[in-house]
């Protein structure tokens, strides 16, 4: 066991390059510290848990994770607490906290530096997700335990009946909420673009330019429904600069005006409890939009979408699968985040089938891109025989001969 203890300590001092062999050893390391933690240490890290999102939080807002990951010297606490107008003794107690959590080093009495969890913490967009959770989620976490006894435990499905509600003193949705909370919705859409910047998406597991098969100039190419601020309809341009065809952003009259301007874009209010008024796209896409809602509602904006799709269009639905069975812990906390900010949710695979199915789809193929959160691209034609007349759907007729297809 010692020379385990050693070779765990020389690893630490210097941890491979490759990032697969980090992932692996992260994994293991993670499994040993579950099966050698102490009682105690058990209890004093859940516990204090919330201290650690607190005091990074105050330590992003008072510049201590940029000043030491931009400074090739440690930094002592006096030079801190100027650079950051801070009192000196609060600020040592909070630095002597945040070493000991490792998110900064100690590296003698009273002078700082910074570890790669200190540079990854000075990052803007992990800055701005850290200020998100800790401003928008972590009153609804707070408020959740009083909602839920005085709900008597019910399954949240309502969207203006949550804990964020209570936690934020409002009878809107969180959305409509967020919309005039400026620092709010800075710090949520700079987190979202720094999530999903550089990394895998969709648009890895969906052949797109297959699935548009020649489109000319004036064919509607894809319509991002609830886009947001067109993080979406920007990728597709950037990974198909070269495709024809129309690329529509539709979101609420008050977030279009906000939205990333890409040439060639065009941007549309469109309001998803309503029918779709652009008919016969070749990719309709639904992002993080369904598990905003519970199913009857999810229903509604699905047929609005149904209701436009021809024998040539299909349904993308991103957003996170999450396993039947051996759920990670990434997918598991942003479900418990939809349920107490949206008072909604993250869906099983069977949850998943089982809702588009009752919403008269059948589904085509689903491909995880992403496996720590599970989120995949769902890929759904209308099932024909879910309607009386049936639709007449080419892809269908195939797929629903192959039962191998069914997921
Ligand atoms: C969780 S965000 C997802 C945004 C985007 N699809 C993404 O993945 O980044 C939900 C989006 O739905 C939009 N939305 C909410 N209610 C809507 C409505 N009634 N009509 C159209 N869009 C709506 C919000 O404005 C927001 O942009």
């Amino acid at each position: 066991m010692l020379s385990l203890a050693s070779q765990i300590e020389t690893a630490a001092s210097s941890p491979p390059i490759d990032a697969g062999e980090r992932r692996a050893l992260y994994d293991a390391a993670k499994k040993l510290l579950n099966v050698t933690e102490d009682p105690f240490d058990t209890i004093y890290r859940v516990n204090n848990s919330p201290m650690i999102l607190t005091f990074s939080h105050i330590a992003c807002e008072l510049g201590i994770f940029n000043s030491l990951a931009n400074s090739t010297v440690p930094i002592t606490t006096t030079t801190l607490a100027q650079s950051s107008k801070a009192d000196p003794l609060l600020l040592s107690r909070i630095l002597c906290f945040l070493a000991s959590h490792d998110l900064i080093m100690e590296a003698d009495e009273n002078s700082y530096a910074a570890t790669t969890i200190t540079r990854t913490l000075a990052r803007p967009g992990f800055k701005a997700g850290i200020a998100h959770s800790f401003m928008a989620i972590m009153p609804c976490l707070l408020a959740a335990p009083q909602f839920l006894a005085d709900t008597k435990y019910a399954n949240p499905d309502d969207l203006v009946h949550s804990p964020f509600q209570a936690a934020h003193n409002t009878k809107e949705p969180a959305f409509a909420w967020a919309m005039r909370q400026p620092r709010i919705m800075d710090d949520f859409n700079l987190w979202m673009s720094e999530l999903h910047d550089g990394r895998k998406s969709w648009l890895d597991v969906f052949d797109f330019a297959e699935h548009a098969s020649n489109p000319s100039a004036d064919t509607l190419l894809f319509v991002d429904i609830g886009g947001g601020i067109g993080q979406q309809c920007a990728l597709l341009k950037k990974v198909h600069p070269k495709l024809l065809g129309r690329v529509v952003l539709q979101d609420q009259p008050f977030v279009i005006p906000q939205a990333i301007p890409v040439e060639g874009v065009e941007k549309q209010s469109y309001d998803i409890w309503t029918e779709q008024p652009l008919k016969g796209a070749k990719v309709y896409y639904l992002r993080n939009i369904l598990h905003d809602y519970p199913d009857e509602k999810s229903i509604t904006i699905i047929q609005n979408t149904l209701s436009a799709m021809s024998s040539e269009s299909v349904l993308v639905i991103d957003e996170i699968i999450i396993p039947n069975k051996g759920a990670h812990s990434r997918s598991t906390e942003i479900d418990m985040t939809m349920m107490v900010s949206f008072a909604s949710t993250e869906r099983t695979e069977k949850q998943w089938i089982s809702l588009l199915n009752n919403a008269g789809l059948k589904v085509l193929s689903k491909k995880v891109y992403n496996d720590a959160t599970g989120q995949s691209a769902i890929i759904a034609v209308p099932d024909c025989s879910f309607f009386f007349p049936p639709l007449p759907h080419p892809r269908i007729s195939a797929v629903r001969c192959d039962p191998s297809l069914d997921v």
